[in-house]
């Protein structure tokens, strides 16, 4: 079969003797995500026209205003893994603790606990610019047929059976890992077909490109301070200086990164000393991607697949793109850090 046109439904089905445990499951988990993207994807297309933009009134636990389309991508998220009798229990950016899923049954029998960001970007809704969902899996730790608990989700990064994102820009992608390599799918939206147009996706070692809000410059640590400097400076070679793209979107600022080469940085700052992003449903799922395309992911300091997780909400600093270059802005840091 010419692989270009392969589906993801016979992608899943193809290389399901990659994933560890029943084949089955991977199918129903992918395929719960894939209805749930397809569902908002028509909401997040209709962006202005529909009652779906703007604040929906309440704060999320992070203290930060849900948009409409955060609690409408939640919901439907929730409510698509709920129905798959795939879940054991579900962790979201809009929730401040962690759903249990009981089952059909009631019987607890379930495996997997998925932990989900499911409008990323939401700064970008309401002005046109593509925003993404971004999700990581697990197998649960604690005993089947009993509900889970918070260690079920405090797994590291290291822990994944899968990750990935949706990015609703251009056009409305699939990306994800199982641990073997990473793919991405595009939707036809005319037939609602997701077609493998990225296949085995690559961070080139090297890239031009750095993406990092320089509106916070004042409050970086001194090594990312030196490495925007190392970035803008002029070399004979005309390796440098890079070109600064950031779209504030980490899904789509991510993905851009990946297939042209380049780095994300959002470090701590002194009013964020663990910066912003998300351990569990956004740095985590985004590291593993990253790594299993040959790219690289710390907090400038620690590989963050190897951070053990203490809080449902923890953030921490986030450098991840191309190896060499995050290898480089780590020197940065190493450097700046001595006493
Ligand atoms: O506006 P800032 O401070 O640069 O932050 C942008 C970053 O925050 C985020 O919007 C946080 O994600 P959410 O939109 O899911 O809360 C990232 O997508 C993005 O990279
Ligand atoms: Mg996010
Ligand atoms: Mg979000």
């Amino acid at each position: 079969m010419n692989k270009t046109f392969q589906t993801l439904g016979e992608f899943i089905i193809e290389n399901q003797s990659e994933f560890a445990y029943s084949s089955g499951e991977l199918s129903r988990l992918i395929n719960s995500i894939r209805l749930a993207a397809k569902v908002v994807n028509h909401e997040v297309n209709k962006a202005g026209l529909v009652d779906i933009t703007g604040a929906a009134g309440d704060t999320n636990i992070q203290g930060e205003d849900q948009q409409k389309l955060d609690v409408y991508a939640n919901e439907r998220f929730i409510q698509t893994l709920t129905n798959r009798e795939i879940v054991c229990g579900i962790a979201s950016e809009e929730n401040d603790d962690f759903i249990t899923i009981e089952g059909h049954n009631e019987d607890h029998q379930n495996k997997y606990v998925v932990l989900i960001d499911p409008l990323d970007g939401s700064s970008n809704i309401d002005v046109n610019v593509s925003v993404g969902t971004i999700f990581s899996i697990y197998r649960r730790v604690t005993k089947s047929g009993t509900p889970v608990t918070i260690d079920d989700f405090l797994q590291k990064g290291n822990q994944q059976v899968a990750a990935g994102y949706i990015v609703y820009g251009t056009s409305t992608m699939i990306v994800y890992t199982t641990g073997h390599g990473v793919n991405g799918f595009t939707l036809n939206p005319a037939i609602g077909t997701y077609y493998l147009s990225h296949p085995n996706m690559k961070f080139p070692e090297d890239g031009h490109i750095y993406s990092i809000n320089e509106g916070n410059y004042i409050q970086f640590p001194q090594g990312v301070k030196d490495y925007i400097k190392y970035c803008q400076e002029e070399t004979e070679d005309g390796e440098r200086p890079y070109t600064s793209r950031y779209i504030g979107s980490l899904v789509s600022d991510i993905h851009r990164n990946m297939i042209k080469g380049g780095i994300y940085i959002y470090p701590e700052t002194s009013k964020a000393p663990n910066g912003k992003l998300r351990l569990l449903y956004e740095c985590n799922p985004m590291a593993f991607l990253a790594e299993q395309a040959g790219g690289k992911a710390s907090n400038g300091y620690q590989r963050i697949m190897d951070i053990q997780p203490t809080e449902l909400h923890q953030r921490v600093p986030f450098f991840c793109g191309s190896k060499n270059m995050v290898t480089k802005a780590e020197e940065f840091m190493a450097k700046s850090s001595k006493p």
